[in-house]
C-alpha cells in the first residue's frame, strides 16, 4: 500500500468554527478508515495579530513548524500550502476568496459561499481561469449520513421523492429574556451579513436541495421556483425567521412537480431533548419516508419507514477525540459525547483527495449547485426586502472599502496585542 499524500493546509482567521475545524483537521483519517492522504496545518493568519494566529496554532495543537501570520496577504503568499480553509464571517468570504484565488491559492470556503450568486459566480469563473480546486465548506454533504440518505434516494427505495421538509432553528434570541440577545453577534450583525438564512438556513436549503436537486438525472435537474415569507429581527434588521417554498420542476415519469420547505428561525428551537426530540427533515416518496434527527447541520440519527413495514434506525457517530462544541454563547447546541470527532473532518477529506485526484470541485456539492442555491438566497432575499449594504454586496475585488468592515472587541484587543 502506498504511502498517504500529506495535504498541506492554511488556515485563515482563527474564530470559533476554524478552532474545531483545525482540531478535526489533525485527528488522524486513519480512524475513519481514509488511507489515499493525510492533513498537515503548515499555516494560519489572523487579521487581529500575528500573536493571535501563533496562539491558535498552539490551542489546536498544530506542528510547532506551523507558520504565523498576521494577515491573511501574507498567507496567500506561503509556497508551503496546497489550500486555504476560509473561516471569517459570510461578509467576507467573497474578498478573502479572491484573495486566495488570485494567489494561486485552492479554497475550501465556509457556507455561505457569498452573500449573493453575482459573488459566488464570479469566484468560480477565477477558480476555472487559473485551474484551481474551489469548493463551498457544506460539511454536512460530506458525512456518511448524508450519503446513506442520498443512496437511498437513488435506489428508489422511497419511490421518486415528491416532498421535503427540513428545519434548522435555534433559540439564539433567548425566550426568556429576548433583551439579553448578543446583539454584537455576526448571527443577526447586518455589516457581517448576518440573519439566519445565510447561516443557519443554508442546511435547511441543503437537505432539500440534496434529496431534491443533487440525487436527480442531469435531464430532472432544474432550479426551482421559490416563494418565501420573511420576519425581520427589528433590533440590526437582520431576518429572524425566514420560510421558502420551493418548487422543483420534474417529469411525470419521475414522479411530478416535487416540493421543499426550507424554514429557519432564531427564535423557536428545531428540537426538544431527549424523548421528546423529532426529526428535523422528512424526505417523503409514495413508498415511504426517511426523517432526519436534528442538528440537521451534524446530523446523528436517521430512521428509514417504508410502508411494507420497514423501519431501519441508524445512530451516526463521528469517530475520533471528543474536540468540543458550542460555537455560540446563548444556543444550545449538541455536547460532543466523549470519544468523538465533530465531523468536520469529512468535508476536509473530499477537499484533499479532489487535490490527489486532480478534481476542481467537490462530488457532493458542485460549483453550479452551490451557485443556484445562491440565487435561490438572493430571490428570498428579493422578497423578503433583506439588503445588505454595497460594501459586502459588490463583486468589485479589491473593495477599497472593506478595510474598513471592521471587527468588535477584536480589532481592539489586536491593537493592545501588537503596540505592547
Ligand atoms: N460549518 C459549520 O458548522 C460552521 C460554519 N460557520 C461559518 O464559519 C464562518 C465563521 O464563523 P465563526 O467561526 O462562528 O465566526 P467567529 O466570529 O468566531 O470568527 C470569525 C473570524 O473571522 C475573522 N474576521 C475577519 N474580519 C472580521 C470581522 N470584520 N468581524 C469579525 N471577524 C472577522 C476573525 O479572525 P482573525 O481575527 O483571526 O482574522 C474572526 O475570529 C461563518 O461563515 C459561518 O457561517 C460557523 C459555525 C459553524
Ligand atoms: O454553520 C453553522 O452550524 C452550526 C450553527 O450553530 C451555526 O450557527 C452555523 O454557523
Amino acid at each position: 500500500m502506498s504511502e498517504p499524500k500529506v495535504i498541506r493546509w492554511g488556515i485563515l482567521a482563527t474564530g470559533a468554527i476554524a478552532i474545531t475545524f483545525t482540531k478535526d483537521l489533525l485527528v488522524d483519517p486513519k480512524v475513519r478508515n481514509v488511507t489515499e492522504i493525510k492533513h498537515t496545518v503548515v499555516a494560519a493568519a489572523s487579521s487581529s495579530s500575528k500573536s493571535r494566529a501563533s496562539q491558535f496554532l498552539k490551542d489546536t495543537g498544530c506542528p510547532s513548524s506551523a507558520v504565523a501570520y498576521g494577515s491573511y496577504d501574507e498567507l496567500v503568499k506561503d509556497d508551503n500550502i496546497d489550500i486555504v480553509y476560509i473561516a471569517t464571517p459570510h461578509s467576507h468570504h467573497y474578498q478573502n476568496a479572491m484573495l486566495c484565488l488570485t494567489a494561486g491559492k485552492n479554497v475550501l470556503c465556509e457556507k455561505a459561499f457569498t452573500v449573493n450568486a453575482a459573488q459566488a459566480k464570479a469566484l468560480v469563473k477565477l477558480a476555472r481561469e487559473k485551474n484551481l480546486f474551489l469548493m463551498e465548506a457544506v460539511w454536512t454533504r460530506y458525512f456518511p449520513a448524508s450519503i446513506y440518505v442520498r443512496d437511498i434516494i437513488t435506489s428508489g427505495k422511497i419511490g421518486p421523492v415528491t416532498r421535503v421538509f427540513a428545519d434548522n432553528s435555534g433559540t439564539f434570541i433567548p425566550p426568556d429574556e429576548p433583551s439579553k440577545t448578543d446583539n454584537d453577534s455576526r448571527m443577526v450583525r447586518m455589516d457581517l451579513a448576518g440573519g439566519p438564512l445565510l447561516d443557519m438556513g443554508i442546511y435547511s436549503l441543503t437537505w432539500v436541495f440534496q434529496c431534491l436537486y443533487t440525487t436527480q438525472s442531469e435531464k430532472d435537474r432544474k432550479p426551482p421556483k421559490v416563494t418565501a415569507a420573511m420576519k425581520k429581527y427589528d433590533v440590526t434588521g437582520s431576518d429572524e425567521m425566514t420560510t421558502i417554498m420551493l418548487e422543483f420542476p420534474r417529469s411525470e415519469e419521475n414522479g411530478g412537480t416535487a416540493h421543499g420547505i426550507a424554514t429557519t428561525s432564531i427564535r423557536v428551537a428545531t428540537k426538544f431533548e431527549g424523548e421528546t426530540a423529532g426529526p428535523s427533515v422528512r424526505i417523503q416518496g409514495p413508498k415511504g419516508e426517511i426523517q432526519v434527527w436534528p442538528p440537521c447541520y451534524r446530523p446523528t440519527k436517521t430512521k428509514l419507514l417504508l410502508y411494507d413495514g420497514t423501519i431501519e434506525e441508524k445512530r451516526w457517530l463521528q469517530p475520533g477525540p471528543g474536540v468540543g462544541s458550542g460555537w455560540y454563547n446563548g444556543f444550545s447546541q449538541d455536547k460532543n459525547p466523549e470519544g468523538e470527532g465533530h465531523g468536520m473532518f469529512w468535508e476536509a477529506d473530499e477537499a484533499a483527495l479532489a487535490l490527489v485526484e486532480g478534481r476542481k470541485e467537490g462530488r457532493f456539492e458542485n460549483l453550479e449547485e452551490s451557485v443556484v442555491i445562491m440565487e435561490c438566497m438572493d430571490e428570498v432575499r428579493r422578497q423578503g426586502g433583506l439588503v445588505y449594504d454595497d460594501s459586502i454586496e459588490t463583486t468589485e475585488f479589491p473593495h477599497t472599502a472593506s478595510a474598513a468592515l471592521t471587527k468588535t472587541g477584536d480589532s481592539l484587543m489586536a491593537f493592545f496585542d501588537d503596540t505592547l
